[in-house]
């Protein structure tokens, strides 16, 4: 079974303990929505993930391999929280850098077909982040690793998004956060929430009231 598994991950910042022996697993055919308050960890752990952030301690295994740092696997993709193709840099040639196997299909989408040619620097900050994140949905990982891929969308923006990552789902595994916390819980199949530094399984709302994550609202 393909499986990305990563466990006991610890790290601090100048002494403030930010992650404290978490675990979280994700497999081909998911979507673990990873969810968490302000400064809960949940960039970080995914950048521990894909290796641009060194952990104090994880063990990292991608398809039964142990890796130092994901992206050496080559089979796992990162959209970060900020915008990472470079503004000179037109749709084409960043599709050709990350998609191969499910190119065709990105191809159909009509606001990527039409805007082959353009820059990411002639694009609006919600049409550069929509672009990005199907990149990265369509790339060949085989895990996808989505840091606020909803945040500057507007409303027609995130449910296109939800769908193509239903569509590649049958291919891939994702993990990802957002603070559109019902646009995570629709299209995740299990929730997981960073908080104090642990992560907790959430079954329904009452147990992101008990961790903390939502309001009480009945006092
Ligand atoms: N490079 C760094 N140096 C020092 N502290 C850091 C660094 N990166 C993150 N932190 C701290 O670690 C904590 C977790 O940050 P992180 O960005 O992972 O949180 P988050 O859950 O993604 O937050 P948000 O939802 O607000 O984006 C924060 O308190 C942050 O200030």
């Amino acid at each position: 079974m393909q499986r990305l598994f990563i466990d006991s991950v610890s790290k601090s910042f100048a002494n403030r303990k930010v992650l404290s022996s978490v675990f979280l697993n994700c497999e081909i055919g998911e979507v673990v929505g990873l969810l968490g308050r302000n400064g809960s960890g949940k960039s970080t752990l995914l950048k521990i993930i894909f290796g641009s952030v060194k952990a104090d301690f994880k063990y990292l295994n991608i398809d039964n391999k142990i890796y130092d740092k994901g992206y050496l696997s080559k089979n796992l993709c990162y959209l970060p929280q900020d915008n990472f193709i470079p503004n000179r840099v037109t749709v084409a040639v960043a599709i050709e850098a990350f998609c191969k196997i499910h190119k065709e299909k990105l191809l159909q989408i009509p606001f990527v077909s039409d805007n082959l040619g353009k820059r990411f620097r002639d694009f609006s900050g919600g049409e550069c982040r929509f672009l990005e994140a199907l990149i990265i949905i369509y790339s060949d990982a085989d895990f996808i690793l989505l840091d606020e891929p909803f945040s500057q969308l507007a409303p027609l923006l995130i449910e296109e998004l939800k769908r193509h990552v239903n569509d590649l789902k049958l291919f891939k595994g994702f993990i990802i956060t957002d603070h559109y916390y019902k646009t995570i819980l629709d299209v995740s199949d299990r929730i997981v929430l960073l908080h104090n530094g642990c992560n907790y399984e959430i079954n329904n709302n009452n147990d992101l009231v008990l961790h903390g994550y939502l309001p009480n609202l009945n006092g």
